[in-house]
């Protein structure tokens, strides 16, 4: 009985067939797995590049493409494409194996032959090459083979390269892409998933490579399993992930792991499929967990479309840490009495009256939040040696014991009144958990991870026992758009020696990466370690429309145009709910909303009430945007006084550090909105544009 391995582009194409052709693809493969003489059903394919080049009939229009073994038993189903299709892409087409990763690649070997010698000639009168500073040892021990490397030699600029990805082996092309985008040989080595073997890789044995599997590749070993894979095929990309993204997803590690990257680099993708691994591995219960519940609400959608969990699908909570703080508390103590912002803020005004300090409401409540509750200091003694490192403003040991009489007063006051706030109750259910030997999970998942505050850290960390595989940890202090930072190391969770970084963008086109990278261009931005995270070598294959910046008159015009700009993309065939509309506050979201529906456009506010609505356009506040993504986004009311938003800043003479870390902080958010677009991104103002922007225009 022959075995069948599947490439991820078969799966691909698979997945856009009708169904009535696709189960004939599943009758054709079950009979050509059962035949006896399986090489009777495969037509060679005459002048082919490759002799290993085979197709195989599904009907009269469709092909299978197949690579047949020279001997035994092991089939490879490259694509599906009609007839014509199928023999060309046959004809120009030859495999072979990575030096590096051992695993299966294939080329197009008649284009490289026809674009080779135009290049030669054209770099012969151009002294630059893009990869001088790379030595071909190097560049060999990334897997770039000869006939790869003898085409990269005549590359001048990324423009050709990034021409040249149709018909370069998919493996070496990513290593050169990476390199031209500035990224170190190590680094590329490391994200290239490659194992350093003691003997090299047979680079002509292509059967074991097809044995060794890998990334692009799904062995089948049996009935069930094929249809298995069949039926599951249309999440299939979702198998198929980037080495790095698997090696992250699917490794067992010692201990709390991280990943990092930019924008779109699939860090929440990493997060689910790792999610589902643990959960299918049955250890016990996976929390999956981020900070909002729209997030959490993408999150589910996503677990959902991975293979089914059966009854381990029991075995996985998604929800948000705070709800699962009100769980762990309620179990205990019953429901909390909750207090909302505005009450916390005139209990803070009341005790700064009563004890007549010189300080105002938000710098006592951070204080609070940051040093008392995120250091958990229980007393005045605590307190004078808590450290202060991220506040700016610095206090003498007079001034300490006048904030600890405030915070002591405050915290009196919640008590007196029996009530809460989501700080208090996460600390609370953190040590509740702290003092319990069984925990309620064996792994937990966590998303966004750069806006958890230390309370949240703390709860995350004491439901999960110290053990291998324990946290996984997702996220990027590039989006950071709350004011809470730690250091991980510090709240019990070690990573170091477990982080690895994503660098590229499956999402947005590299027009409006660059772009909106050049807004964070020269921040120093730390990475929750001890050190600082970089922007280096993010980078997208994708290429689009640059982003439109636009300046108005009035509220009035930016409206009009905004919705000019809607019907325009609608026109080119983008259906509403593909719209995001950013914000930088609820209420100008509000108008945008009021305004777009009186134009007839069909609109949905992204907040917590308003239930999701299907075929339209959303409309949020760049806070609400975090973690999604649309096809066309505008951002709106980008204008100075907006971007940063005055309020959200503290003064500069109040706290220099606080202030610094407030404006970096407005600068992020707007990176996260923009960051959300795929093709298409719009930014509008009216009057002064925001300072962000004036560096990137
Ligand atoms: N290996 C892959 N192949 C194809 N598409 C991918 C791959 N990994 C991720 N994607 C797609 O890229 C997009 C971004 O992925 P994801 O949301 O996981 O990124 P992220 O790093 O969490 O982004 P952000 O930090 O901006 O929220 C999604 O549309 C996802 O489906």
């Amino acid at each position: 009985m022959a075995r069948l391995a599947i490439h991820a582009d078969f799966m691909q194409e698979y997945a856009r067939l009708e169904r009535s052709v696709q189960t004939k693809v599943i009758e054709v493969l079950d009979r050509f797995r059962q035949a006896t003489h399986t090489g009777r059903h495969l037509e060679r394919v005459g002048n082919a590049r490759d002799r290993r080049m085979h197709t195989i009939r599904i009907d009269l229009f469709w092909r299978g493409v197949v690579l047949a073994p020279e001997r035994g038993d092991l089939y490879t189903l490259l694509r599906v494409l009609p007839h014509d299709d199928a023999y060309t892409w046959a004809v120009r087409h030859r495999a072979s194996v990575n030096s590096a990763t051992g695993s299966i690649e294939l080329r197009d070997v008649a284009a490289i032959d026809a674009t080779y010698p135009e290049l030669s000639r054209m770099a012969e009168r151009r002294p630059e090459r893009l990869f001088a500073q790379v030595n071909d040892a190097d560049l060999g021990r990334l897997g770039i083979d000869d006939q790869t490397l003898a085409f990269a030699r005549t590359l001048t600029d990324v423009l050709t390269l990034e021409a040249s990805k149709a018909f370069l082996p998919e493996r070496q092309w990513e290593v050169l892409y990476g390199l031209a985008a500035g990224m170190t040989v190590e680094s590329v080595w490391t994200e290239l998933g490659a194992v350093a073997t003691a003997e090299p890789y047979d680079t002509d044995d292509v059967v074991a490579a097809v044995e060794r599997g890998g990334d692009r590749l799904v062995l089948v070993n049996g009935p069930d399993e094929l249809m298995k894979v069949f039926q599951e095929s249309l999440a299939h990309w979702r198998i198929y992930l980037h080495p790095t993204q698997h090696r992250m997803a699917y490794g067992s590690f010692s201990g709390s792991a991280r990943v990092t990257g930019g924008p779109g680099t699939g860090k929440t993708v990493v997060a689910l499929h790792r999610a589902h691994h643990l959960a299918a591995g049955g250890v016990g219960r996976v929390l999956v967990t981020t900070f909002t519940s729209t997030l959490t609400d993408s999150l589910q959608e996503g677990l959902r479309q991975l293979p089914d969990l059966g009854p381990r699908e029991s075995h996985v909570d998604v929800q948000t840490i705070d709800s699962l703080a009100h769980r762990i508390f309620a179990e205990t103590h019953g429901r909390p009495t909750m207090i909302d912002a505005q009450e916390q803020q005139n209990l803070w005004r009341d005790v700064i009256t009563t004890l007549s300090l010189p300080f105002s409401e938000a710098f006592l409540a951070e204080e609070w939040r940051q040093v008392v509750l995120g250091q958990q200091v229980l007393d005045a003694q605590g307190y004078l040696r808590a450290k202060r490192d991220g506040r700016g403003r610095k206090l003498g040991n007079i001034q300490k014991a006048l904030v600890w009489q405030a915070m002591h007063e405050f915290t009196e006051e919640l008590r007196r009144r029996r009530v809460h706030t989501y700080e208090t109750v996460c600390a609370a259910a953190a040590a509740i958990l702290a003092g319990r030997a069984d925990k309620p999970y064996r792994h937990v998942i966590v998303d966004e991870a750069q806006d958890l505050n230390p309370m949240q850290w703390r709860l995350l960390r004491a439901a999960v026992p110290v053990a291998s595989n324990d946290l996984f940890i997702a996220g990027d202090t590039h989006q950071r758009i709350y004011q809470h930072r730690v250091t991980l190391r510090e709240l019990g969770v070690q990573i170091t020696g477990r982080s690895t970084r994503l660098t590229v963008n499956y999402r947005t086109t590299a027009e409006i990466l660059a772009w909106s990278l050049g807004m964070l261009r020269g921040e120093r931005i730390d990475d929750m370690d001890d050190g600082l995270e970089t922007i280096a070598g993010y980078r997208s294959q994708v290429h689009g429309a640059m982003p439109v910046l636009a300046g108005h008159s009035s509220r009035t015009v930016e409206l009009a145009e905004l919705c000019s700009v809607i019907e325009e993309w609608h026109a080119a065939g983008v259906k509403p709910e593909e719209i995001g509309i950013a914000t930088r506050s609820k209420l100008a979201g509000e108008g945008v909303r009021d305004s777009l529906a009186t134009a007839g456009v069909p609109v949905r506010l992204l907040d917590r009430k308003t239930p999701p609505a299907p075929d339209a356009v959303s409309v949020g506040t760049m806070h609400r945007m975090k973690g999604l993504e649309f096809r066309c986004v505008a951002v709106v009311g980008v204008r100075d006084q907006q971007m940063p938003l005055q309020p959200a800043v503290t003064p500069e003479s109040e706290d220099e550090v606080a202030h610094r870390h407030d404006l970096q902080r407005e600068r992020c958010l707007l990176f996260v909105a923009c960051t959300r677009a795929r093709e298409q991104l719009y930014v509008s103002w009216t009057g002064t544009p925001s300072r962000f922007l004036t560096a990137v225009q």
